[in-house]
């Protein structure tokens, strides 16, 4: 899909923008009055040692996984770790090659896609091309048997909000990757399901407006509080949208846990590296040359905000060259070497210049260790303090 298809729906902004939102009223109106809603009360999701292969290759070793009732989970990882094919598992559009699937408690082994109770939305739309946009948004009011008066009233509603009605009559061959991307969300709109599953369902819209459909989908969430499964690449995105993020690497969940838990607690080296705008810096074990190492410690880990360029006492000090520095509005971003390793430092401006010999100081309680594995270690503050930091 075009990566500038954001560009095509500028015109319906406004409308786009608030679909979540209006779309649980109107899931309110539409069903509640009449005794519809009737959620299950169970929407968990659990693996237990669920494995993938393709073939002769293994993309899921055993997975063990509790995706909480009501809960908004974001899988997020590096593309090809598995994130799709964990979320078509789930849909019930690929089957585990081994152990069990429960939802709502109950085993989904040979239950079909329509039956698992799942709204959709995939990056590439899964539209059924040989369907008008109407057919597609009322497909699954259609097969459920719907009275057809309140099946165009649904669609009709739902394409409001995305500004599809003058398109309805259109196949998905003729929209642009913006409006069949539209006609995907208000698909899942229209079908009241207990589970929500999204693969980066906002990829083809611009910056604005993916910041303001992300709320929007949250708003959507909070109100509906069905189990929503959204797989995203983009961090920023993981941690606004998630009450949990997965991280994955190579078909493993690496760590689950809240936004500041992976950020502030990063269990492993890919975690940490993986998240966060710079980067955290990983420094070799004996960075700070004249202190003594931890044992077991093969690097050290500090965020970029983390690092100062004034001396702190009873800090870790670091001696480094300058290189440059980025401006990127609310801050800079500084470019320094220490033993030829490139750090990167946010803080605001300095004035050093390319090769001047600068001291950095890093409060100790800010520094992550990890292991030769790349497994996090816990040092305790006394030893870091004791071992690390620069005593007055
Ligand atoms: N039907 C298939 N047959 C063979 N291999 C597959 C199939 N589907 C996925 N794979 C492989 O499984 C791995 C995981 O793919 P998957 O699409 O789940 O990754 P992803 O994390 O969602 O990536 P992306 O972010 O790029 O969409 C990849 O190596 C992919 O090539």
């Amino acid at each position: 899909m075009g990566a500038d298809d954001g560009c095509c729906i500028s015109g319906v902004r406004p409308a786009t923008r608030c679909v979540f939102v209006v779309a649980a009223t109107y899931y309110e109106q539409l069903f509640a009055y009449r005794g519809e809603v009737a959620m299950k009360e169970d929407k968990s999701i659990v693996f237990t040692q669920v494995e993938k292969n393709f073939g002769q290759t293994n993309v899921i070793p055993p997975m063990d996984l509790m995706i909480n009732s009501g809960e908004r989970l974001v899988l997020l990882g590096p593309s090809g770790c598995g994130k799709s094919t964990l979320l078509r598992l789930i849909a019930g559009l690929e089957q585990p090659t081994s152990g069990m699937i429960l939802m709502g408690g109950q085993a989904m082994a040979g239950v079909d896609v329509a039956d698992r109770n799942v709204a959709m939305v995939f990056q590439n739309y899964a539209l059924y091309p040989h369907m008008t946009v109407f057919d597609n948004i009322a497909f699954s009011l259609t097969i459920r048997k719907k009275k057809k008066q309140d099946i165009r009233e649904a669609v009709e509603y739902a394409a409001g909000l995305v500004e599809l009605n003058p398109y309805l009559g259109r196949k998905p061959a003729e929209l642009s990757g913006g409006q069949r991307q539209r006609v995907a969300l208000a698909r899942a709109v229209v079908k009241q399901a207990p589970f929500f599953l999204l693969d980066e369902p906002l990829s083809n819209l611009d910056a604005l407006l993916r910041v303001s459909a992300r709320n929007d989908l949250i708003e959507l969430h909070n109100r509906l509080k069905q189990t929503m499964v959204y797989v995203t690449h983009d961090q920023l995105e993981a941690m606004t949208i998630g009450q949990r993020i997965a991280v994955m690497n190579g078909g493993v969940i690496e760590q689950i846990g809240t936004p500041e838990d992976i950020y502030e607690k990063p269990k492993t080296r890919f975690v940490a590296t993986f998240i966060g705008t710079p980067p955290m810096n990983m420094l070799p074990a004996d960075a700070f040359a004249d202190r003594a190492m931890i044992p077991g410690v093969a690097e050290m880990g500090v965020r970029p905000e983390h690092i100062m360029f004034k001396k702190l006492p009873e800090a870790c000090v670091l001696h480094g060259e300058y290189v440059r520095k980025e401006y990127i509005g609310s801050h800079y971003v500084h470019y320094l070497t220490i033993n030829g390793v490139t750090i990167q430092v946010v803080a605001g401006t300095e004035s050093y210049t390319t090769g001047q010999k600068v001291d950095l100081s890093i409060p100790p309680e800010h520094l992550h260790f990890f292991d030769e594995a790349g497994n996090r270690i816990e040092v305790s503050a006394n030893e870091r303090h004791e071992r690390l930091a620069v005593h007055a």
